[in-house]
This record gives structure tokens, sequence and C-alpha cells, in this order.
């Protein structure tokens, strides 16, 4: 298996007492575009700054392309970061802003960045203040490609971008993944967004990583079960619940299935992204679960 692009071991970052991420432990995989989602303040630009070594930790360790984050030039030029407001230059026209990435990084593709720009129908003349966001935002994530990096970390990326804007972007995206052989980590509430160009998650709410995993397989070993009351209060090893909620003849639970075989349960169906995503967010904040009121009998 490739190294990882992101390792990090009892991750902790605290502002004062207040935690920001506690205790993440991951190993997030190499050439794939990983998602980060979870609720406002769960941890993901924490995270995602300690990659690009914005921050440092509080305790814990991580390592970025096998490397402490920005731990010198050469690392710097590997990871391209985008931060949460796409940062451009309003005063500098689109080409000053290709001159000046030529000029600070030493991977620069020329030839990457000209293409972008006419493909995506950029006035090299106009000036980045002038630019929508959804252009904005595609000029910054083709100065962080033609970086060439071979990690590309985005904040929020899609956020402020109207859905077609938003759905370009991604294309992109998915673009410059296939075409040059770079690994993305992005953070994003909107789970469409992240279900249509992720292939790996992490859920974070809470400060705390709750899941973490390839798409395919959490959506696959994720169930709804439903029984007559008191028949799910033993689960098989490695079957851990997530939610439960009983009425007094009926209980449905969702589960996560570890055990690496399918799930031997009657009743036992499988929950798409979304409901399994939101299990996780309202386990987190000690809420109920809206998807189990539903099935209510
Ligand atoms: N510089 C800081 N000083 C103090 N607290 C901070 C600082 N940066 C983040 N926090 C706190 O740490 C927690 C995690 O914040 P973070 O920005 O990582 O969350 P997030 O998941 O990216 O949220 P959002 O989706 O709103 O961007 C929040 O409670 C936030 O208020």
């Amino acid at each position: 298996m490739d190294t990882p692009v992101i390792t990090t071991t009892a991750l902790t970052k605290r502002y004062g007492s207040h935690p920001a991420l506690t205790d993440a432990t991951l190993d997030l995989p190499a050439g794939r575009i990983v998602g980060l989602v979870g609720p406002n303040g769960a941890g993901k630009s924490t995270l995602l700054a300690l990659a690009a070594g914005l921050i440092r930790p509080t305790s814990g360790t991580i390592e970025v392309l096998g490397n402490r984050p920005a731990a010198d030039a050469a690392q710097l030029a590997r990871v391209g970061f985008v931060a949460q407001d796409t940062p451009v230059y309003t005063q500098l026209t689109v080409a000053d802003h290709l001159t000046l990435g030529e000029k600070l990084n030493p991977r620069w593709d020329r030839r990457t960045a000209a293409d972008r720009i006419r493909q995506i129908g950029l006035d090299p003349a106009k000036k980045a203040g002038r630019l929508s966001g959804g252009q904005k935002a595609q000029l910054a994530l083709t100065l962080a490609a033609a970086k060439r990096p071979d990690l590309l970390i985005f904040d929020e990326p899609v956020a402020a971008l109207d859905p077609l804007a938003r759905r370009a972007f991604l294309q992109s995206l998915m673009e410059f993944v296939a075409d040059l052989d770079v690994a993305v980590v992005l953070s994003s509430h909107l789970i469409a967004d992240v279900e249509r160009v992720c292939d790996h998650l992490v859920i974070l709410a809470e400060s705390r990583v709750q899941v973490a995993g390839d798409i395919d397989d959490l959506t696959a070993d994720h169930y709804r079960v439903v029984g007559p009351r008191g028949t799910l209060d033993t689960l098989p090893a490695g079957v851990e619940p997530i939610a439960a909620d009983h009425t007094p003849r009926q209980s449905t639970l969702i589960v996560h299935n570890t055990t690496g075989r399918p799930l031997d349960l009657p009743g036992a169906e499988t929950i798409g992204l979304e409901d399994m995503v939101l299990t996780y967010l309202h386990r987190a904040e000690g809420l109920g679960t809206p998807i189990l009121q539903e099935t209510r009998s």
C-alpha cells in the first residue's frame, strides 16, 4: 500500500482550554480525494491548518507526505493549500497571478496554468477583485494545481459558490486529479458534493474523528436494523451500535459492521452516505436521530 499522504497520531489542538481537535488518529490514503465533513466548529479547518503547517499541535503528531508539515522549502512546494476564502490578490490581474506563481514556485507548470485559464475562459487582463466567486475559486484552484504539488488541501472550496459554479469547480478539481496525479484533501459541509468527488471520508464532530474510511466501505458497512423490542440488545462481536431508537414493540438501530463479513441479522439493510453522516453528527451532539424516528412503528 502507498504511504498515507497524512498520518496523525493522537493529534490535539487546543486554544486555551477550548478543544479544536482532540486525539485524532488518522491515515489518509495516497492517490485519493479525501473529504472532511462536519458541522461548523467541528475542527475541519484546524486539521487542515495543522497539515499545511500554519499552526502547531498542542500534542500528538502529524506527518504530511512523510515529513513535518512546512518543514522546509521542498516540503512547502509539495503541498498546495487553498484557505477557506479562496485568497487572491484583488488588485492583481489573472496574468499577474500566474507570473507571481511562477516566480514563487520551483515546480511551477506554466502550460497547465495557461491551458486552464483559457479553458475556463478567464480574461488574463482582468483584476482578480472583479472576478465572480466561482471564477476566483477557479483561479485559486489553478494556482494551487500549477505548483504541481503532491498534495492539494482545500478548506471549504465551494462553500460560497452557487450550484453551477460549485459543479464547475468540482469538475475542474477532478480533471486536475486525473491529469496531475495529485492527492486531494478537502473539507465541505455538503455531503452530496463529497459523495460526488471523494472516495475517502473523515467525519469530524465536536473536535473528534467520528469515523473514517473509504466511502464504498463505509456505505457497505453501515446498516439500519429493525427488530422486535429486546431482540437487538446483544449484537455480534464487531458490530457497533451508532444510534438506537425504541418503541414499546420495536427497536431500530444504526450499526457499523466492522467484522469484514456481510451483516447476518434479520431486518438489516445498508443506509446511504447522507443518513450515515447525519447519524454520526447527531450522536456526537447527543441529539435524537431523525432518520430513526421516521421508522417508528
Ligand atoms: N484561532 C482560534 N482561536 C480560538 N478558537 C479557535 C481558533 N480557531 C478555531 N477555534 C475554535 O476551534 C473549533 C474548531 O474550529 P474549526 O475552524 O477548525 O472548525 P471547522 O470545522 O473548520 O468549522 P467551519 O465549518 O465553521 O469552518 C471551533 O470551536 C472554533 O471556534
